[in-house]
């Protein structure tokens, strides 16, 4: 032990400014470019090194699949990798999409096909979690929550540091807002009265799975300085 510093690692390999995260997201990308640019962070992604073959995700948990593109980006790099595995867990559906949620509607599915696909599901069932209707007469269809796994691998030392952040909202049967991605158009939050994809990126950061993450990550990094 005594070499988990990947702090150091970072600093070693790319230049202090620089952090790998093993994406190929570009929604996840904006937002953590925008959390980490404020720690001056320059941050690259897989788009970066298109020379690293296409992960597979075939772990049974996020943090189990956000290890596994850490690992497979950080081996590859020689320097340490950040990775989100996450996804929606939709309490009508006993936790679906789950892992599956970027491969809902199937392999390579886009946003829109997996947003029209739990709508689909929903309504197929029958699902409300409210009879109340929203001010633009939008039903409520199940409560849901995001997830977001992150895993820091450092391939020195072959350790990681990781995190896991959660925000509970609303499926509803309509898109509220034109930011975020994936499905942040179908995600409510009452607590808010808004949608997820109504949210500036400063106020997605402040409450969403992933800001929650990073918060509960970055001071582990720095215990290990
Ligand atoms: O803040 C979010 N707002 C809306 N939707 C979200 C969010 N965060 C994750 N999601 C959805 C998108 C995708 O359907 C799945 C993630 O799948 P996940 O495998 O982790 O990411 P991905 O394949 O898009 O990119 P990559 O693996 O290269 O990081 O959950
Ligand atoms: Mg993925």
């Amino acid at each position: 032990m005594g070499e988990g510093n990947i702090i150091a690692g970072i600093r070693d390999g790319l230049g202090n400014d620089a952090i790998v995260v093993a994406t190929k997201n570009n929604g996840k990308l904006k937002e953590f470019a925008h959390a980490l640019g404020k720690l001056d962070k320059r941050v690259l992604s897989l788009h970066d090194f298109p020379e690293i073959p296409d992960i597979v995700e075939d772990g049974d948990t996020f943090a189990a699949n956000a290890r596994i593109k850490a690992k497979t980006t950080g081996d590859a790099l020689g320097v340490p990798a950040l990775a989100d595995d996450s996804g929606l867990r939709v309490e009508a559906l006993g936790g679906e999409p789950g892992v599956y949620s970027a491969r809902y509607a199937g392999e390579g599915a886009a946003d829109e096909e997996n947003n029209a696909k739990l709508i689909r599901e929903l309504t197929s069932i029958g699902a409300s979690c409210s009879e109340q209707r929203l001010d633009d007469g939008s039903r409520q269809l199940s409560k849901a929550q995001f997830v977001c796994a992150l895993a820091l691998y450092d391939p020195a030392t072959g350790e990681f540091v990781e995190a896991e952040g959660t925000v509970d909202g609303v499926i509803t049967d309509k898109p509220h807002g034109a930011g975020g991605f994936g499905y942040d158009p179908l995600f409510w939050l009452p607590q808010l009265g808004r949608g997820m994809a109504e949210l500036s990126k400063e106020e997605k950061g402040a409450i969403s799975h992933r800001g929650d993450a990073l918060r509960k990550l970055l001071p582990l990094l720095m215990k290990q300085q």
